[in-house]
């Protein structure tokens, strides 16, 4: 497992949009609907399962926050990058179905 990474790091490589709160990164996500977001987070649990690295998800009217952090280190690894990394890059390849209004 990665180690954890210095703030520096953390700040060089956090995706656009993300931000960071202590030993997380987090990015809320919105949609014009409701069920967009439920769709994005099941796109979402289906990363984590192939990366075996998952977020806390909360599904909210409009909106869907995404918390990264790496429990078994206690705090922010390469592993919550890639996967702020794979969500953006899923994210923007899926907008239009997801009728984003938050790219
Ligand atoms: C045994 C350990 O829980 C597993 O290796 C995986 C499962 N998914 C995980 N997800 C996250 N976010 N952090 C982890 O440390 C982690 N560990």
């Amino acid at each position: 497992m990665a180690d954890r990474l210095s703030d520096d790091e953390i700040a060089e490589q956090l995706p656009g949009s993300w931000e960071r709160e202590g030993d997380e990164i987090v990015r809320v996500y919105e949609f014009t609907d409701y069920l967009h977001g439920v769709n994005f987070a099941q796109m979402v649990g289906e990363i984590a399962e192939a990366q075996y690295h998952h977020p806390e998800m909360v599904i909210r009217f409009k909106e869907v926050e995404i918390r990264l952090t790496t429990h078994d280190e206690g705090g922010i690894t390469d592993a919550d990058i890639e996967m702020a990394e794979f969500i953006e890059s899923e994210k923007t390849a899926t907008a239009d179905s997801l009728d984003d209004v938050d790219l």
